[in-house]
């Protein structure tokens, strides 16, 4: 049997990595979309073909796997672009997760890193219990995101801009997470909570405030 299977979203830099970090460390066996992104889209990957026929060689590194940087100014200049980049890893990314998830050990709690689970609902709702939200203002999001990627501004907006809105994730929301505090500690205690709530005490020895 299956354990519950929670999805997790929140714009670009609100802290849903630290929170699914925070969900492992409580022991939920954790999977992430962005990461799938990158292996179809590595040297090699399963998505590199399709990549080269529809957006020329010019977007391929010299190891042959995508020109990140490259693609990340041509998606977010022209929605154009970026749909057809979606339109061509979506159906994949979903795929490769459904495996995972199906693989993932029995009766795990699953912990799904979704960063566009909003804009592509109806792909992911079925395949969820719950959705949670990680929230925070926009300019949070765009001061953590300059802060870990080093983008400029502009670019950290040009983003935000092809997301969905913070009113949009918070109407399919199960449960909501504060993360506009700048003490890190406060999300995990957040997380915690929520487990707790959904799915009694934490497993002793885990959690990031356990002994030892
Ligand atoms: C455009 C690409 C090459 C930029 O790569 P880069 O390494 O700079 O960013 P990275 O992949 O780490 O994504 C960072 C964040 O950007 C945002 N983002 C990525 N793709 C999109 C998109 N299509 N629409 C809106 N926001 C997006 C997400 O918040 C994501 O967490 C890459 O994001 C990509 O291939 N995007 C299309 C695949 C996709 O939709 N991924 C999101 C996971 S479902
Ligand atoms: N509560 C917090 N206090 C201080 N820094 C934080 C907090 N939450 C997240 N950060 C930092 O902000 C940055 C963005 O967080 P994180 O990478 O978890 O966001 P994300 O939602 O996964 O972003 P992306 O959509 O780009 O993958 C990271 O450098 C992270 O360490």
């Amino acid at each position: 049997m299956r354990g519950l299977r929670i999805g997790l979203t929140g714009g670009i830099g609100s802290g849903k990595s630290r929170a699914a970090a925070a969900w492992a460390a409580l022991g939920a066996h954790c999977l992430d979309a962005d990461a799938v992104a990158r292996a179809l889209t590595a040297p090699g990957g399963a998505a590199i073909d399709a990549l080269r026929r529809a957006f020329g060689p010019e977007v391929l590194d010299a190891e042959g796997g995508l020109d990140r940087a490259a693609m990340r100014a041509r998606a977010f200049a022209d929605p154009a672009v970026r749909e057809q980049l979606e339109a061509l890893l979506h159906p994949r990314i979903g795929t490769a997760l459904k495996e995972a998830m199906a693989a993932a050990p029995a009766g795990a709690v699953q912990v799904l890193e979704i960063p566009l689970l909003v804009e592509q609902l109806a792909r992911w709702r079925p395949q969820l219990d719950r959705i949670v939200v990680i929230d925070c203002p926009v300019e949070r999001q765009i001061e953590r995101t300059m802060a870990r990627s080093g983008w400029p501004r502009a670019q950290v907006e040009a983003v935000i801009a092809q997301q969905a809105s913070r009113a949009a994730r918070l109407a399919v929301a199960d449960a909501v997470i504060d993360n506009a505090s700048e003490d890190p500690a406060a999300l995990d205690a957040a997380v915690q909570a929520l487990w707790t709530r959904w799915l009694g005490p934490p497993p002793p020895g885990e959690g990031a405030h356990a002994p030892g």
